[in-house]
């Protein structure tokens, strides 16, 4: 039976949703936030959602990272598959069947998000700071996210965030916490890391806004060790499919001093449509914890030299984003500011020198005390590319007594947000 697109998305949007819960107090009013309105004006993601269909059909064209031959499979077992089984088969693993993307409207998805989150306090306002650029471009800016989104599996069942509250943790409440962040910003890139709900929530939405997905999953994932988790997490990389075709995709389990490890990465080459220039985009997230930092720098080394080869000793433009759990001050840092791939970070150029990174980027109160951490960052060649402007973070007000997540915020990293550009070509 044809249903609409809002129902498929409002099915999607409440399925397996109770009543909702109101944080403690009464909350303030929920008010739209400046930074979005305008940008849901423009036809960019109206576009790539109408343009869904019709380059669903032509993805025969690109290079499909996880096969196709079962996908008919998956997309019929794909909202009847329980948490357990998805974690226990392979069908997991298999990308959604193209042909039944139901394009989506943004703005109805996001008016469908603020539906369920009706209740909670608003969204946090960020601008984005514009950045001087050497030499101007002729073609639309790419928007890349970096964002750790926190496993639902972790956030409920390990990371003990003493001061959020478990209703704030909500799965059917905070996914669309997420998706309204990413509505928001509309990037035409995507990294994330955490996601442990990709098959039944960020894949299928994201296809129909006219995004291809890939996602790789931890190889032994401590989400498998929560109560009723919902599968393995992993990194996640997607992009708009009106913007860029993919060329070519590498699913990387990353390794330290030659062994074999629990952490991955995506690297994929996509061609820009516009300006059919081709450009590296990887997504990654590094060991967790102190005393691991000889660890997580063997893992940047090898990461490192992954990218040299992909991009063809550093041929092609180069974006890295990721959780890379290591403060500046860390050895795979310095690995990353220092090596031949010639990467800046972006991050660094809204201090007032263009020499410092923000003071945090994920800010939480565990058991052990206050986390207040500059983890995440996004990495870019910087002679191929410019920042043209990148997102302010939120800041110590905004983010309150009690840190992250919150009611309104989803997660205990905050997310990147930077436009890019082309420089010329010499
Ligand atoms: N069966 C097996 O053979 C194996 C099982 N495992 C399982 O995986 C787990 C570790 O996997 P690994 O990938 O090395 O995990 P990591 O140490 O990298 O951390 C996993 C997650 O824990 C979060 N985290 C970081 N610090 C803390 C903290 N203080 N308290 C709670 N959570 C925190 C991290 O979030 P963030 O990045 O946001 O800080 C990260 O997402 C093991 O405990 C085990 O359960 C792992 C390997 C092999
Ligand atoms: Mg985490």
């Amino acid at each position: 039976m044809y249903q609409s697109p809002r129902r498929l998305c409002s099915a999607l949007l409440q399925r397996d949703a109770p009543g909702l819960r109101r944080p403690p107090g009464p909350p303030p009013p929920r008010r739209l936030s400046p930074t979005a309105a305008p940008r849901l004006q423009s036809p960019r993601l109206l576009a790539a959602a109408s343009a869904a269909r019709d380059v669903a059909r032509s993805c025969s064209r690109t290079v499909y990272p996880m096969g196709n031959g079962t996908s008919r499979l998956y997309s019929a077992l794909a909202k009847t598959l329980t948490s357990s089984a998805a974690s226990q088969h392979p069908e997991y693993l298999v990308a959604a069947d193209p042909e039944h993307v139901e394009p989506i409207d943004p703005k109805e998805l996001l008016e469908e998000c603020r539906a369920v989150l009706h209740t909670r306090p608003p969204r946090f306002q960020r601008d984005f700071v514009a950045l001087p650029a050497d030499c101007p471009s002729s073609h639309p800016p790419i928007r890349v996210m970096q964002w750790n989104i926190l496993a639902q599996a972790l956030g409920e069942g390990k990371d003990n965030f003493v001061q959020c509250p478990i209703e704030a943790l909500k799965w059917e409440e905070r996914k669309c916490l997420i998706l309204e962040e990413i509505l928001a910003y509309q990037p035409d890139i995507l990294c994330l890391q955490e996601v442990d709900h990709y098959f039944d929530t960020f894949q299928p939405l994201l296809s129909r806004l006219g995004y291809q997905g890939t996602f790789f999953p931890k190889p032994w994932s401590p989400c498998l060790d929560v109560e009723h988790n919902n599968g393995p997490d992993g990194c996640a990389l997607f992009f708009l499919q009106n913007r860029f075709k993919l060329v070519n995709s590498a699913n990387i389990r990353l390794t330290a001093m030659t062994l074999k490890t629990n952490q991955v990465a995506i690297a994929q080459i996509l061609e820009c449509k516009e300006s059919s220039r081709q450009l590296c985009v990887a997504v990654t997230h590094l060991k967790a914890r102190t005393g691991w930092e000889r660890f997580r720098s063997a893992q940047g080394c090898d990461l490192l030299q992954n990218l040299q080869t992909i991009t063809q000793g550093a041929k092609i433009p180069l974006i890295v984003c990721g959780d890379f759990n290591a403060e500046p001050t860390e050895e795979v840092y310095k690995h990353f500011a220092s090596s031949s791939l010639n990467l800046n970070s972006a991050y660094k150029l809204l201090s007032a020198d263009g020499q410092s990174e923000p003071p945090y980027t994920t800010w939480k109160i565990r058991t052990s005390g206050e986390c207040r951490h500059t983890l995440d960052y996004i990495w870019y060649s910087r002679q191929a590319l410019s920042v043209r402007s990148a997102l302010d973070l939120l800041t110590e007000e905004q983010i309150g007594p009690n840190r992250l997540p919150s009611f309104n915020y989803p997660s205990d990293h905050l997310s990147l947000v930077c436009d890019f550009s082309f420089n010329e070509e010499p």
